[in-house]
């Protein structure tokens, strides 16, 4: 369970100061997916960041599993928290195989089977042994983010933040790597907290979605809102028909795969 109150964050001083969140409140349930959506620059990274301590200043409240964060990241919170980026081919590095990347985090929190649990990761993300000694430069795009999915799932974390998980790819392959986020999710009980820009990619997986707009939140939103074209928000809906003209080819494919 993620419980966020009153987060702001600000970067730089004086006249350049920059109040990238403001006062941003919401929580989200273990098991649940919920969407952080908004324009560039909105904020959504800066939260996501944040919880994952690469932004490790803020003020207001973060707790995860009843427990306050501070600004330093323990073995046990990474273990529980993991992150998944937007682009896969910056993500991992380009001269280790795939089965260094994954071994990496079985190495730094010392588990053992490492073998058996490289294997079972891979076949988890619909990929084959095959692809264990590939570098990142030899798999397609959205291989690559499914090895960063492996990678982050390897630790057998409660919970995921993705950070537009998607936005990089094709778009016949964000449906594909969507559809198996949705179903890593529902078989394991994973909670996510996702960020994109695109209310279709968030409306996907995401029952409640905060719509943020410069740094605050503007609204939280159901799925059922989301569905039925009714939000209380003009911004909101603002945000509807941008996302409609832009990703309708990508709407149709996601029933495609389901
Ligand atoms: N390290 C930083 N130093 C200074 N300003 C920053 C930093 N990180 C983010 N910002 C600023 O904070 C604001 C929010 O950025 P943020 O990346 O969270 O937006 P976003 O909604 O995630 O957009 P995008 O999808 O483009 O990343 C922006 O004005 C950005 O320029």
């Amino acid at each position: 369970m993620i419980e966020i109150e009153n987060l702001s964050i600000t970067f730089g001083e004086g006249a350049s100061t920059v109040h990238a969140v403001r006062n941003v409140s919401f929580s989200v349930a273990e098991g649940e997916s919920y969407g952080l959506v908004g324009e560039s620059g909105s904020g959504k990274s800066t939260i996501l960041r944040a919880i994952a301590r690469i932004n490790p200043q803020w003020s207001g409240t973060i707790r995860v599993n009843g427990r306050y964060l501070t600004s330093k990241r323990t073995k046990a919170e990474a273990r529980a928290m993991q992150m998944v980026f937007q682009d896969p081919y910056g993500a991992l590095h380009p001269r280790h195989t795939v089965d260094a990347i994954l071994r990496e985090p079985l190495e730094i929190h010392g588990l053992n089977n490492r073998d058996a649990r490289i294997l079972a990761a891979l076949k988890d993300v619909g990929l084959g042994p095959e692809f264990r000694f590939r570098y990142p430069h030899q798999i397609s795009g959205g291989q690559r983010q499914r090895i960063a999915v492996a990678r982050a799932l390897i630790l057998e974390p409660e919970i995921l933040l993705l950070d537009e998980p998607t936005s990089a790819l094709d778009v016949s392959v964000q449906a594909e790597i969507l559809n198996l986020l949705k179903r890593l999710q529902q078989d394991r009980g994973l909670t996510y907290l996702m960020v994109s820009h695109n209310l279709a990619v968030v409306a996907h997986l995401c029952g409640r979605v905060a719509v943020m707009n410069r740094g605050r939140m503007v609204e939280e939103v159901t799925e059922d809102t989301l569905r039925a074209h009714t939000p209380s928000e003009p911004y909101t809906a603002q945000l509807m028909s941008a996302t409609e003209g832009y990703d309708r080819e990508a709407v149709r494919s996601y029933r495609t795969f389901d």
